[in-house]
């Protein structure tokens, strides 16, 4: 199977009652200019239009350095663009809100709360009432897989249960959007098969839009709907993949999908001919 360009407005995700998927996030005409340490300026990000649709699961993928993660923190409302704009429903986004909800590695954990505490904090500051927001919140960590934890603190806790905790912390606000930046990366390929295992299935129950950083092509065909290939920096996009494999999915049975493979093969590809170092700042 040759991956062509994906025609974004003919995709229609799969949900039970069926029915078109409307855009959730809209990125138009973006570009990024960063200042450098020594005044000169780095374009990080050179017109990027995306459109999202909402409960789709989309990837982004591509060198180191081509503003993934730009891209990401424009989303979140972090970064405001140099130029074009991004919009969430329709209205522009012009600073963090509980609708997108980031789990990237630097937003640590609170170390001097516990698991429980550490989710709790969201539906506190949203002004849930105690023992709504404990029954949430005992829910949520269960479904993330750390029940009996509860009482932990980030630092009795291993890399892939900390990863577990921000994930139910975030969905503890229920943003509509996950925007989620190498969550996974930095943990060892079994702990981030089963994550990734987790994350599927707690996508399949709750279906919110997900953006996901990533550097791993195996990873990004495996959970997305869509991959969008950045090339080297300046990032633009390339191509945006769909992926049309069946779901749920799971790991083992999809290692012996000949579609899989080809995906993976082809996105590898691509990636190679991109992954040569981008330009510095
Ligand atoms: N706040 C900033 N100030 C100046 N330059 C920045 C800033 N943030 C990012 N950059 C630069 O913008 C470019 C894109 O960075 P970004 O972190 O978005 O890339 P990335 O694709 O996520 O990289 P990686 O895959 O290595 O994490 C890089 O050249 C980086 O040095």
């Amino acid at each position: 199977m040759k991956v062509v360009p994906s025609r974004s407005s003919e995709w229609v995700r799969p949900v039970t009652p069926q029915k078109p998927a409307s855009a959730i996030i809209e990125i138009d005409h973006v570009s990024q200019v960063f200042q450098t340490s020594s005044r000169r300026d780095h374009l990080a990000l050179s017109d990027i239009s995306l459109t999202i649709e909402e409960r789709a699961f989309v990837s982004i993928l591509g060198p180191s350095g081509c503003g993934k993660s730009t891209l990401l923190y424009i989303v979140g409302g972090f970064v405001s663009p140099t130029s074009g704009a991004a919009k969430m429903k329709g209205k522009a986004i012009t600073g963090p809100g509980p609708d997108r909800g980031p789990v990237f590695q630097e937003f640590a954990l609170f170390p001097w709360k516990t698991v429980f505490g550490n989710v709790m904090y969201g539906p506190r500051q949203q002004g849930v009432r105690t023992a709504e927001a404990e029954a949430q919140s005992l829910a949520l960590i269960e479904m993330v897989g750390l029940k009996g934890y509860e009482n932990f603190y980030p630092k009795e806790l291993s890399g892939g249960m900390k990863q577990r905790v921000a994930l139910a912390r975030t969905l503890a606000y229920h943003p509509e959007v996950l925007l989620m930046d190498e969550p996974f990366g930095a943990l060892d390929a079994h702990t981030r098969t089963r994550l990734q295992n987790d994350l599927l299935n707690i996508w399949e129950r709750d279906r919110k839009t997900v953006l996901f950083v990533t550097h791993s092509v195996d990873e990004a065909v495996f959970l997305s709907d869509k991959v969008v290939m950045m090339s080297k920096s300046p990032g633009r996009i390339r191509q945006v993949i769909d992926i049309d494999l069946p779901r749920p999915r799971r790991r083992s049975e999809l290692l012996l999908d000949a579609r899989y493979q080809e995906y993976v093969v082809d996105i590898e590809r691509m990636f190679d001919e991109s992954d040569e170092a981008g330009s510095p700042p």
